[in-house]
């Protein structure tokens, strides 16, 4: 049962702008909690300090009520699992499982019990007699995996473990690992740049970009309320669109765009909407697959709406994908693919859904 707390963390090397900059964060018992990021935003940073490898500058980490910021990594009780999985390859799967227990001098029935409990978590019983080097990569990680869980950690700290899997094994071994952590409950902080890794096996995700926190919430939350348009543009893709807010009620917000089109936003407390006032420049965030298109009939503009031409359509299966010119903008716009195909040079009118006009942070 641990709850991992940072409280004002930096980390700051000499002569350069923080690697990370007062960081508050708690990850809550039992959580799969990950940190992603573009490469140097701090995420791994992040980790090795609350693994104990590098010091924070300022702040402090505790797990429950125990402050470790100050404590040795092999007496922090943390279990971590690496990028290029560091096994022994000479010896065999039980042996590279079953150190950390023989390094702790655990009697040997018990270190037995324990490795095989572990193997069996990961799905290798049967491997446990192989040498390292007789197996595949996804083999290889999932021995990094029970080597960390055999030692009963209170955190698990996995630093991007999967990148050197191709990308089928990728998505097998991701399955994998969420559903062992959720079977042994323990607290879980994961580090990653690969933002569909992060939403597929992520409780919370909280997202770095140069040493600086922008969001910490579920993957749907992240999704469908960026509070960003930084995080907009990393999950997945947006259309993230300048305005000025024209008024606010009790729960939408009118606002204006370049070319004077005028939309509504849901108005969110706690969000940016919810904040937003008569005046303000803001941004907006208009996911590929919030709007409905329709062949341009000519005519005045509708209010809520947004009229371009189309510059290319693709079929991509279940949708087709349309980059559509608005106001000299670049705009995606996917749609179900039908009958009423849009071509390029064909004139679009689209309709924002209003629940999904999505205010962000500029
Ligand atoms: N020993 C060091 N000395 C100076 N700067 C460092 C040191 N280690 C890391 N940094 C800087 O701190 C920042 C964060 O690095 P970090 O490795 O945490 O990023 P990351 O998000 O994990 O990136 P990646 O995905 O590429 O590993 C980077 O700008 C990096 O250059």
């Amino acid at each position: 049962m641990t709850r991992v707390f940072l409280e004002s963390i930096e980390k700051r090397y000499p002569g350069s702008a923080p690697s990370v900059a007062d960081l508050n964060l708690t990850i809550e018992d039992g959580e799969f909690f990950t940190l992603l990021g573009p490469s140097g935003c701090g995420k791994s940073t992040t980790l090795r300090m609350v693994a104990g490898f590098i010091q924070p500058s300022r702040g402090r980490i505790l797990f429950n009520d125990r402050d470790v910021t100050n404590t040795a990594p092999n007496r922090r009780d943390t279990g971590m699992v690496f990028q290029n999985y560091a096994l022994f390859p000479h010896m065999t799967v039980r042996a590279n499982v079953g150190y950390g227990l023989s390094v702790r001098r655990t009697a040997r029935a018990e270190k037995n019990k324990r490795v095989d409990r572990a193997l069996q978590q990961v799905g290798l019983e049967s491997y446990a007699d192989r040498r390292i080097d007789m197996l595949s990569g996804g083999q290889q990680q999932r021995v990094a995996l029970a080597r960390a869980l055999v030692i009963q950690p209170s955190v698990l700290l996995l630093d991007e473990p999967l990148s050197n899997l191709d990308a089928k094994l990728r998505e097998e071994t991701r399955a994998e690992i969420r559903g062992t952590q959720k079977a042994a409950g323990i607290t879980s902080i994961y580090v990653t740049h690969d933002q569909a890794e992060a939403m597929a096996m992520s409780d919370r995700v909280a997202i770095l970009e140069s040493g600086r926190l922008h969001q910490v919430a579920p993957p749907r939350e992240v999704y469908h309320r960026p509070a960003t348009s930084f995080v907009a543009r990393f999950i997945g893709r947006s259309n993230v669109l300048e305005c000025t807010v024209l008024e606010s009620s009790t729960d939408t917000v009118h606002l204006k765009l370049a070319d004077g089109s005028v939309l509504r936003a849901p108005r969110v407390a706690g969000t940016v909407s919810g904040n937003a006032a008569a005046g303000d420049t803001a941004a907006v965030s208009l996911r590929p697959e919030s709007f409905t298109m329709h062949t341009d009939t000519g005519g005045q503009s509708r209010p809520g709406t947004l009229r371009g031409t189309v510059k290319t359509a693709e079929f991509t299966g279940a949708v087709n994908v349309y980059e559509v010119d608005w106001n000299g903008k670049e705009l995606v716009v996917s749609v179900p693919d039908s009958e009423d195909r849009a071509q390029p040079g064909d004139r679009v009118t689209l309709f924002p859904h209003p629940d999904r006009v999505w205010l962000v942070a500029p």
